[in-house]
């Protein structure tokens, strides 16, 4: 089983981090996010639950054919449909993996499996074995283990090294445990498994009680030895044990903890701020390691020390992280190579034809704005990873709105060359603009959630718009940026539609 010390980190962003409610990722942002998880450098990329829907079976295929290095996993239930489908969607990958899954705690058999624990241990043994007719790596997590008997765990346990798996996952499902507790368990556990030397033992905690990085860690002392977690702790949920807390802990105190991962530090920032920009999801300024927040210092006493030396007040260094110390300023008069490289710092690789919009793009705003802030360039560039063909693009817009008439909207949308317009009343001008859109598109969406960023401060300021549209069922993410709130308002419902209308002919090519 290779060195002890060696820490495999297991991402799950692209599964469990999309089950975050209102998260739904396309499968060319999930590929952009996993060719970045494998900069970064884990170990292995859950891409995905293949028999969820299409759309996942084929991010999971995609992500498997193309991207190297790490391991690519798919998720299953125990049985055999879903093997199925789990391997064909990752047996493209060099080293793929299929994981499957079942409950053994007594709350899950009686209530949701409504099985006995003699069926539940044989279908976890005949999963195991039938997923091993395909594939040399094969992952069983009991789900709900730290809920589980303990006896009826291990002997579960036992006998699925014995019928293959390789790795044996023993999750905090609900994150109901507490640190001492976890580390405890794991380490009974194993205790209690004869053969557990012959498989990896891996955590997966969740951050209901805000403890899913403080739980992986006690495992990680007490013998797991691969850990599960996702890009900014996103979830199900409250969330997964968060990627970068996890490394960062393993990395400051490796004298404590005297284990080794393989990862490349400076790909960090970058992997948190593109899962952020793709999904939607911010991450709070308080948050460790990647919150806007996590390097600054406001107060006199900690600025003077800082000033007299770092580390008075600072664990760790911005840097390491891929966090920027550039001295250059952007502005109108700079040049596409530090554009370039300040994008990359930011995490943002464009080909050459989207990074000569952006370039055009960042000189129009840099003509109204005297420096072009991060946050500026961040706005800008989204639009471009975020980029599908567009069909609908906003032409024109005319809002009629105040507070004793009824707000009007009339709107012009480009489609193929050819201009279409229309009128329409609303609640507000916003909704009586997405009525016009609607009338023109003949598709209709259902707002959900709507949040105005103001990107930088000012009256030049950018404002961004991330709506979540229901449309056929399925919420869709729009983004919108304009310095007229309700322009970027309606821009992001119409990019929400366009990615609607792509999916659904992508499907039907
Ligand atoms: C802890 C976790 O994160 S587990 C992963 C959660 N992720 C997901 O659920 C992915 C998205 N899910 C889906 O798209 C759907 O739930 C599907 C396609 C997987 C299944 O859809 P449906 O067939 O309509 O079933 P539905 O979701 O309503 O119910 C789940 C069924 O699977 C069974 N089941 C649950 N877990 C397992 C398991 N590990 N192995 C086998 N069967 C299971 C349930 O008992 C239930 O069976 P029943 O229909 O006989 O009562
Ligand atoms: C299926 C397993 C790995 C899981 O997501 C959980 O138990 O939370």
């Amino acid at each position: 089983m290779g060195d002890k010390k060696r820490i495999y980190l297991f991402d799950t962003t692209l599964r469990d981090g999309e089950q975050s409610p209102g998260v739904s990722l396309n499968v060319e942002e999930k590929l952009e996010i996993a060719g970045q998880l494998a900069r970064l450098g884990v170990d292995v990329i859950e891409a995905g639950f293949p028999i969820a829907s299409p759309g996942d079976f084929a991010a999971v295929k995609t992500i498997a054919e193309n991207i190297k290095g790490p391991v690519i996993a798919g998720l299953c239930r125990a049985t055999r449909g879903d093997i199925d489908r789990t391997w064909e969607a990752v047996k493209g990958a060099e080293s793929p993996r299929i994981h499957t899954f079942l409950a053994t705690s007594d709350i899950h058999l009686k209530y949701k499996l409504q099985k006995s624990r003699e069926e539940v241990l044989l279908q976890a043994v005949e999963a195991v074995k039938y997923a091993r007719r395909f594939c040399s790596d094969v992952e069983f997590s009991a789900e709900d283990a730290s809920r589980s008997d303990l006896d009826f765990l291990a002997q579960v346990i036992e006998a699925v090294i014995e019928a293959g798996a390789g790795v044996v996952n023993l999750p905090d499902t609900v994150g109901y445990a507490v640190p001492e507790e976890y580390g405890y368990f794991i380490r009974s556990v194993m205790e209690r498994v004869p053969n557990i030397d012959r498989a990896i033992v891996s955590v997966h905690c969740h951050n209901d009680l805000g403890m899913a990085v403080a739980n992986s860690l006690a495992a990680i002392c007490n013998g797991a030895r691969q850990v599960e977690c996702a890009v900014n702790g996103i979830g199900e949920r409250a969330g997964n044990a968060s990627l970068e807390e996890i490394i960062m802990a393993l990395y400051t105190r490796q004298a404590f903890y005297d284990k080794e991962i393989n990862i490349n530090y400076n790909e960090i920032y970058r992997s948190s701020r593109l899962v952020s920009s793709l999904t939607g999801m911010e991450v709070q300024a308080n948050k460790a390691i990647v919150g806007k927040n996590a390097f600054l210092h406001e107060s006199g006493i900690h600025q003077d020390g800082v000033l007299k030396e770092r580390s008075t007040y600072e664990i760790m260094s911005p840097e390491l992280i891929g966090i920027s110390s550039s001295n250059l300023v952007l502005g109108k008069h700079s040049g596409r190579h530090a554009f370039k490289e300040r994008l990359e710092e930011l995490g943002y690789r464009l080909g050459d034809e989207e990074l000569e919009k952006a370039f055009l793009d960042f000189k129009e705003l840099a003509d109204k704005k005297k420096e072009v802030t991060n946050d500026d360039l961040e706005a800008l560039v989204k639009d471009k990873v975020w980029a599908i063909p567009e069909r609908f693009t906003l032409n024109y817009l005319q809002i009629c709105s105040g507070t004793s008439i009824v707000p009007t909207a009339t709107v012009k949308l480009a489609i193929e060359k050819m201009v279409f317009e229309a009128a329409s009343t609303g609640d507000g001008p916003v909704d009586a603009a997405c009525h016009a859109v609607d009338k023109i598109t003949d598709i209709y969406g259902k707002m959900h959630e709507f949040k105005i960023n103001a990107v930088s401060s000012g009256k030049d300021a950018l404002g961004e718009v991330i709506s979540r549209i229901e449309i056929g069922g399925k919420i869709y993410n729009g983004r919108g940026l304009s310095t007229d709130i309700i322009e970027a308002s309606v821009k992001s419902y119409i990019n929400a539609i366009n990615k609607y209308y792509y999916e659904k002919h992508r499907a039907m090519a």
